[in-house]
Parts: C-alpha cells; structure tokens; sequence
C-alpha cells in the first residue's frame, strides 16, 4: 500500500493513564504478567525523565520522517508519539524543532526505535526521548506512511490510544482494554513491595521475608561446615 492512513484515536481514560503514568516501568511490567516491555536497546537521552500518556502511533519509512509532521497535527495534550520504521534505521528523525511543534501541543515525550538529534536541546526543553540510537544524519519527506494504525515498537505491539510509561528502566505499553485491571495490580504490587522494604530495612532477610527457605531446602540446597566433600 502506497497510500497514507490517518486515523483518529480513542485514548484511554486520563486518570487512569496519569496514575499509570506516576508508577514505575517494572512495576507494571510485573503486574501485568511481564509483558508489554520494549526492547531495552531503546533508552531516554537524559536521566530521570518518567512520564505517561497515550500513543499516537506513527509508521515511517527508513530515513523519512514526513509522517512525523503529519503526525503532529493529531496530538493533544498527554499523548506520547510512538514512532517505528518499517526498516531498521538510525537517523535522527527527530530533534528539537518538532519537540517545540509537540510540545506546545502538549506532547510528553517521544518512543522511537530509531535515532534522533538535538539531544542537548532537547535536554534543555525538558523533553523526554527513548531511542534507539543518538544520530545527527538527517532525514527526508518524500515517502508517505501511517498515523494512528497499530504498529510494532521495538517488539511490542502498540494501539493508538494504549498507554505508554517509560522511565530509566525503559518503556511499557499497556493496552487500552487493560488499563484499569493493570492500575490495580501495579498499586497493589507497590503497596506489597513497600511492606517487603519496610521488613528487610528493619534487618530481615528475603529468604523470610519472601518465604524461601522451604523451596530452597525441596530444591536440595544444604549448608555445609568447612568444604564440601568433593
Ligand atoms: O528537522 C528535522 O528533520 C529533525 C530535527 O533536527 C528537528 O526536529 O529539529
Ligand atoms: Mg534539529
């Protein structure tokens, strides 16, 4: 198909993407049954950056990143673009020129597992990017492709509309049909996690703590005086 598709977007609820967005990548990653994880070679170019918003998904061709500009025109405030290229590619698709077009529109940061440039820029903007690479190669605007049809970002399948989460660890998308039941079970992953601390800073051991101990004795494991016997 050689012709350009542009389709609106039903987002996730706000309050469910925002409190999504204030927990951790791992957290809901774990909760919901490791999944949704994107590959770890993408990563933010500044630290600390953690947001949540949801997708608008953008499909591009290798070194082309017309559709980007085309993409900016269907963002509204709490979306994160998710852009992917239809062939592995690291030119820097993306710098602080369209981070100002995005951000006044209210764009929380960009996932693309592709490069982008301008980075200190970028830094300074305050506008947080997870990418594949770091790369000053421009790009051109010849070849059309896709806004807002589902696409497949650094190995996970994303839906315009999903939420996304990245933080230091990475990047997670939780589909949109799954986002309350996920909420629950990352909160409650937290508040579990939070007793564990509290137990191992008052000096217990995870093997207590997390009831190891019977598993490790089935699985054989035994304490020895001195050297084990050869
Ligand atoms: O202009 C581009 O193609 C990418 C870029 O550097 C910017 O957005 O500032
Ligand atoms: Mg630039």
């Amino acid at each position: 198909m050689t012709g350009l598709v542009v389709r609106d977007v039903h987002r996730t609820d706000k309050s469910i993407v925002d409190e999504l967005g204030s927990l951790g990548v791992a957290t809901i990653h774990e909760a919901q049954g490791r999944t949704g994880l994107m590959a770890a070679r993408l990563r933010p170019i500044y630290p600390g950056a953690h947001v949540g918003g949801t997708a608008i998904t953008v499909s591009v061709p290798p070194g082309d990143n017309w559709m980007l500009h085309v993409a900016v025109e269907q963002c509204q405030e709490g979306d994160i673009l998710v852009v992917s290229p239809t062939s592995p590619s690291d030119a820097g698709y993306f710098g602080e020129l369209l981070a100002s077009a995005v951000q006044v529109r209210g764009v929380r940061g960009l996932v693309i597992d592709a490069g982008c440039r301008d980075v200190a820029e970028l830094s300074r903007m305050g506008f947080p990017v997870w990418s594949r690479a770091v790369c000053a190669t421009g790009t051109v605007k010849e070849t059309l492709g896709d806004v807002n049809l589902p696409l497949v970002c650094a190995g996970q399948l994303v839906r315009p509309g999903d939420v996304v989460v990245a933080d230091d660890d990475g990047v997670v998308v939780v589909p949109q049909r799954a986002a309350e039941t996920v909420l629950t079970a990352s909160k409650a992953r937290e508040e579990k996690e939070a007793a564990s601390r509290a137990r191992y800073l008052a000096g217990e051991l995870s093997l207590d703590v997390s009831d190891m101990r019977g598993r490790l004795a089935a699985k054989g494991l035994t304490y020895v005086d001195g050297e084990p016997d050869a």
